[in-house]
């Protein structure tokens, strides 16, 4: 089985912080997530000076879209994004409408589960349409009133539909690998490495416990061990 990739939301609104946040991040992760707040506040320039500057990241845009998915997805796709996100909510025709941009563009469509009702029956729909990736997902206002992905991720991992999962809410260096083994193909980390006094230690710790690899943790992460 190929190992899992690790995908780090990048959530700032500034866009010098982000770039230098994906700079130190970037060696030791194999996606780059631009977050909803980003891309909104930052726009398309944020994705193509991302674009030129890590060749070898894949760079998903969270753009979360809930209308006119083909129109608003495609010069992301065009500007160099290889994973956008539509709302799992959005009516079928929107869906569709970014699979198909996607598809045109040899890239990939996530359908984000945030705020659906039937998980299950809108999982196996948007599969059936050509998803290429479920994204299980508890967002940070969920977070906030104490939910968790698990019992989610649980859910879309036992319909054994054979597309990606993605996950994200809140996974962290010790949830990493529970995803992984609950059926996660993409881990997702935000706050987790954004919000740790050593990011690209952090990134590197959760990389290695989703693909069940070796980290030194960096230099934090050795000195964490010495006076540990
Ligand atoms: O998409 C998001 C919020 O809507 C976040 O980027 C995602 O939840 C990952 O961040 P964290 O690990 O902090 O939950």
């Amino acid at each position: 089985m190929a190992k899992p990739l690790v995908q780090m939301a990048l959530d700032s609104l500034d866009f010098d912080q982000t770039v230098a946040l994906a700079t130190t991040v970037a060696p030791h992760v194999d996606i780059l997530e631009i977050g909803t707040p980003c891309i909104k506040y930052n726009g398309i320039k944020l994705l193509e000076t991302l674009r030129a500057k890590f060749p070898n990241n894949k760079i998903l845009v969270d753009l979360k879209t809930m209308d006119a998915g083909f129109y608003e997805a495609e010069p992301f796709y065009k500007a160099g994004a290889d994973i956008v996100t539509v709302l799992g909510t959005a009516d079928i025709g929107t869906i569709k409408g970014v699979i198909d941009v996607a598809n045109k563009y040899g890239k990939k469509a996530q359908v984000d589960l945030i705020n659906v009702t039937d998980k299950a029956a809108r999982t196996k729909e948007v599969a059936k349409l050509g998803a290429h990736i479920i994204g299980v997902h508890t967002g940070l206002d969920q977070q906030a009133a104490g939910q968790t992905p698990f019992a989610d991720l649980n859910l879309v991992s036992s319909l054994n539909l054979g597309v990606d999962i993605s996950v994200a809410g809140g996974v962290k260096a010790t949830t990493a690998k529970q995803v992984v083994d609950a059926g996660a193909t993409i881990v997702v980390a935000g706050a987790a490495i954004y919000g740790a006094a050593d990011p690209a230690a952090a990134a590197a710790e959760i990389s290695a416990a989703a693909k069940g690899t070796q980290s030194s943790g960096g230099l934090f992460g050795w000195l964490k061990k010495l006076f540990s």
